[in-house]
């Protein structure tokens, strides 16, 4: 049963129709996940949400009552378009994603600081992780969501908040590539002493990437580990709207 779904969602049929959102993480192959993440830094979680629910989330952006922060990028030398952070309580289907996904992650991230020789592990539970996020004054959420027109795209980045960082975040494209936007494609790029590299994540509508925040291990040439540092972007649209959903995991100062 767990490989036929899992078969449905990489052939890319859309199998989610009323399929609760905790039951489409289980469904994801978590084993491939790492996989992609430990090769490429970057796994996509096929129709994550369904049209609808993305329809749903896109229309939340105009409410600036859920929000506790605008950003217009172009001010900030970010790129050009804009984010709105969320504001606590997070609408409720975010907050059971971000819940949700963070104990399939954490294990990866554990494994990722252990090689990277960082001394932080990431506990199974997100409350245990945001209350450590807190008391070290870490408390705004970071939840977010991206507008972006015509000529708009985002600077190459790393969402780094204070001191506290979770190695892996989410973003969820909630706008349908070819028929709301064009262009506007998400780019992850790697910094490694052998070189660097881009990659071009194709995303469908209600698809999640999974992705590197900063660094992530990779085994070098004469088989010992390497650190390679990453960043990612958007880039430019070329027509139309493209509207995503971030879930960040650590708190911001
Ligand atoms: O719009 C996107 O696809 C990327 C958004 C982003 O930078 C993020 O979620 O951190
Ligand atoms: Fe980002």
């Amino acid at each position: 049963m767990h490989t036929s779904s899992t078969s449905h969602l990489r052939q890319g049929t859309r199998v989610r129709a009323g399929t609760p959102t905790d039951q489409l993480v289980a469904m994801q192959d978590w084993g491939d996940v790492e996989q992609s993440l430990d090769s490429n830094g970057s796994a996509v979680l096929p129709g994550l949400l369904s049209a609808t629910q993305c329809a749903q989330l896109a229309a939340l952006y105009p409410c600036d009552e859920i929000y506790r922060a605008r950003i217009v990028m172009a001010r900030h030398g970010f790129g050009r378009g804009e984010y709105k952070y969320f504001a606590y309580p997070l609408p409720p289907l975010l907050d059971e994603l971000r819940y949700t996904l963070y104990p399939r992650l954490a294990p990866i991230a554990n494994r990722w600081n252990r090689q990277l020789g960082i001394d932080v592990q990431y506990p199974d539970d997100l409350d245990a992780f945001l209350s450590r996020c807190h008391q070290a004054g870490q408390t705004r959420p970071t939840p977010l969501m991206l507008e972006y027109g015509e000529g708009d795209y985002n600077c190459l980045h790393q969402d780094l908040y204070g001191d506290h960082v979770f190695p892996l975040q989410v973003a969820i494209l909630l706008s349908e590539p070819d028929k709301d936007f064009s262009g506007g494609e998400f780019v992850m790029t790697e910094h490694a002493s052998a070189g660097q590299r881009a990659d071009v994540v194709s995303l469908r509508q209600g698809d999640a990437v999974v992705f590197t925040v900063n660094q992530r291990p990779t085994t070098g040439k004469r088989g010992g580990m390497r650190k390679v540092a990453m960043r990612h972007g958007v880039s430019r649209i070329r027509s139309g709207h493209r509207h995503t959903v971030g879930l960040i995991f650590h708190d911001s100062r």
